[in-house]
This record gives structure tokens, sequence and C-alpha cells, in this order.
């Protein structure tokens, strides 16, 4: 199958070439830009030697007469516009933006403070949460992939929230991102001299991903009341770790949390329940699709910690992004995904 990207030069772009590139269903066909016609290596000189594909401009019919799935990996406020063109053609859509997530388009307004794609649009596309959607998406020819923050938090949160086993009042998610989550454009926060020996809270109560979340938990459980969730820059590159604090409402140890998580994910390979308090952390995952889960009861409190971390670019954006794609195409979700994070 051909598969063509739209946002190439961008991080979330440049990692699903890196994916696509060595994936034994789906060949790259063409990658796209809105600036110069170069090589692509001219723009990422880490692919010199290995491709010799030149970007090209957006003509979505050309796209969609050549490509069997496009991926979208551009910023918001992009796709609302694009999406609708492509469906016409027929051709499966993976968007890596914000636009699609939000089933509301004034809450989209709201946090993104842009204009909301139509809410046709919006009926039409599937949350790309792989492990908790998994037959929406197999039926899907539009996947709004979900941001790097939600799919972290959300894995971990799934199964205690679902089960109905914490108090739907008091769930706190401090969040913390290495500086790629926040793309490849230039801003002055993001200087080296900025984020390393730093370490610095963002968006206060104003993340644009607390509603993306809040949606989700209430398609779960609809008594979740609001939930406070902040986000921190790391001066790092990759990954994404969740620490989240939820009270439980019935009496239970960490041995038989941890047995619950087993249970929720026994067939999907891509999450990993840490056993006997053992804690992830952001480099256990890095370069993999994986998102690693660790548990804690303190008995003294009655609260839940749970710990869960991703690699934002790969199981947080590009890899989830592949994943979905290999379900809407009857491939073992696995495909093209199997590897190893990279340690040290
Ligand atoms: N970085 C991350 O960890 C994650 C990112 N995301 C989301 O994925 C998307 C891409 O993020 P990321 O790769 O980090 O962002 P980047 O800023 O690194 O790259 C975005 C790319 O989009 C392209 N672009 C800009 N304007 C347009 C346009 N009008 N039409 C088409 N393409 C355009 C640019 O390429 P060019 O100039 O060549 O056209 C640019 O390289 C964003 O919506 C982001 O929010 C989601 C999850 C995680
Ligand atoms: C470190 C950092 O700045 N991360 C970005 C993640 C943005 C993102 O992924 O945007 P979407 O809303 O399109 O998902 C942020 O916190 O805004």
């Amino acid at each position: 199958m051909k598969v063509s990207i739209i946002g190439t030069t961008g991080y979330g772009g440049g990692e699903l070439f890196r994916l696509l590139h060595h994936h034994p269903v789906f060949s790259i066909h063409s990658v796209h830009t809105t600036r110069d016609e170069t090589p692509l290596y001219i723009e990422f000189p880490h692919l010199y030697g290995i491709t010799d594909l030149k970007l090209e401009h957006i003509d979505v019919e050309e796209i969609a007469k050549h490509s069997d799935i496009v991926f979208i990996a551009a910023p918001s406020g992009v796709s609302s516009k694009l999406v609708p063109a492509f469906l016409d053609t027929g051709i499966q859509i993976v968007d890596l933006s914000g636009d699609l997530r939000l089933t509301d388009g004034e809450v989209y307004r709201k946090w993104y403070k842009h204009e909301p794609a139509k809410s046709s649009l919006l009926k039409k596309a599937v949350y790309g949460l792989s492990e908790w959607n998994k037959e929406k998406i197999m039926d899907a020819k539009l996947i709004a992939n979900p941001g790097c923050y939600p799919t972290a938090t959300l894995l971990g949160l799934a199964p205690v929230v679902k089960e109905g086993l914490i108090d739907p009042d008091m769930i706190i998610i401090d969040a913390k991102s290495g500086a790629s989550g926040a793309g490849r454009s230039v801003s002055k926060s993001l200087l080296f001299s900025e984020i390393n020996e730093n370490f610095r809270i963002y968006k206060v109560n104003e993340h644009q991903h607390i509603p993306e979340i809040q949606q989700q938990l209430n398609k779960w459980d609809a008594g979740v009341s609001p939930i406070t969730f902040n986000t921190h820059l790391l001066p790092i590159t990759r990954g994404i770790m969740a620490t989240i604090y939820v009270k439980l409402s019935e009496n239970m140890n960490t041995a038989r949390i941890i047995e619950l998580y087993n249970e929720q994910y026994l067939r999907n390979p891509f999450v990993r329940i840490r056993q006997n308090g053992n804690f992830p952390s952001v480099k256990e995952v890095s370069g993999s699709n994986y998102c690693d889960i660790g548990l804690h009861v303190d008995e003294r409190t009655g609260r839940l910690t749970i710990v869960s971390v991703i690699d934002n670019l790969m199981k947080g954006a590009a890899g989830q992004a592949v994943q979905n794609a290999n379900l809407m195409n009857g491939l073992d979700e696995k495909t093209g995904l199997e590897y190893i994070p990279m340690y040290p």
C-alpha cells in the first residue's frame, strides 16, 4: 500500500518517515511541504543516503490518485480545511493534529483559539486511542490521532475509570514532556539556554489537552468531574511522564490493582504494566511505541499513584498513527512498530 505524508519536515512528520520507511506493507509514495520542493535530506540531513525523495507541494487529487493513506502532521487549524477535500477522494486519512479530536467545535474554539472544523466533519472522525477504540478504528476512513499527553494519561486512567473504582471528583494529573513535544518551529521559550538545567510549568490549568482528556473520561464514566491537569517542560528531547493521583473508592492494595491492569491490557502488546512496585522512566520507552505504567496504592491515604510514560513522538504521535493505520487495514497492530526502546 502507498502512503503520503503532509508536514514531513516537522518532528511528527520526520518520525512518520522513520517508521514508514521500514514498514513491510506501507511504502512511502510522496512527502509534502508548503515551502520549497527540495530533497527531503536537505531538510533532514540524517536522511542523507537513505532517501532521494523530493518534497512536493500539496495537491490533494494527485496524492489521492497515487496513495491509499495520507498522514497529516501539520499544526492545528490546517486539517479542518484540508481533510474535507481528501474525504471526497476516498483515501484513508490519519490526522495527528488536535483539529478533529473534540466532538464539540465550540470547545475546540475555546481551547485552541482557532476556527473549528464543521460538525459534519467532526462526526466522521474516529478517535484513535488504539487500545480502547479498536473496533471503530478498524472500520474508520478518518482517524483523529490522540494528543501526546492524552495518550499517556488516558492509558493510565482507563482501567480504574472504566471499572468505577475511583472517586470521580478528584483526578489530578501532573504531566511532563520533553521539548520535541512542542514541534520544530522556532520559539524563545524553547531555546537551549531556556530549557537546559531548567524545569518549568506552562499553560497552567489552560492546556488544550484538558478537554480531550475530559471528553474521553466522560465517555467511559459520565460522572467524572472536571479534572486538574498541568504540564511541565523537561530538559530532554523525547518523553512524557504523566503522574496521576486518584482516590480509590474501595479498599484495594497494589497487588490487586496491578492484577486489574494486567487483565485489562492483556491483549495489548504496546502497554506494559510494571510488576511489584516497579516504576518506568521515560528513557525506558524512548524510540518505541510502548506505554509503560507503574502503580502504587498508598494505604495510608487510600490514594493510587499511576505513572504512565510514552515517547511523545512515537506512542504520542507517529507510532500510534501507524498502529491505527495497521488496524484500519486489517494488519497486526504491531506491524512495522516492534522497535526496542533506545537505552541508555
Ligand atoms: N510533537 C509531538 O510530540 C506531537 C505533535 N502532535 C501534533 O502533530 C502535529 C505536528 O506536530 P509537530 O511535528 O510537532 O510540528 P512541527 O512544527 O514540528 O511540524 C509541523 C509541520 O507542518 C507543516 N505545515 C505548516 N503549516 C502547514 C500548512 N498550512 N499546511 C500543511 N503543512 C503545514 C510544516 O512543514 P512545511 O513547512 O514543510 O510545510 C511543519 O514542518 C501538530 O498538530 C501537533 O500538535 C501530536 C502529538 C505529539
Ligand atoms: C512540550 C509541548 O509544548 N508540548 C505541546 C504538545 C502540543 C500538541 O501535541 O498539540 P496538539 O494539541 O495538536 O495535540 C503542548 O504542550 O502544547
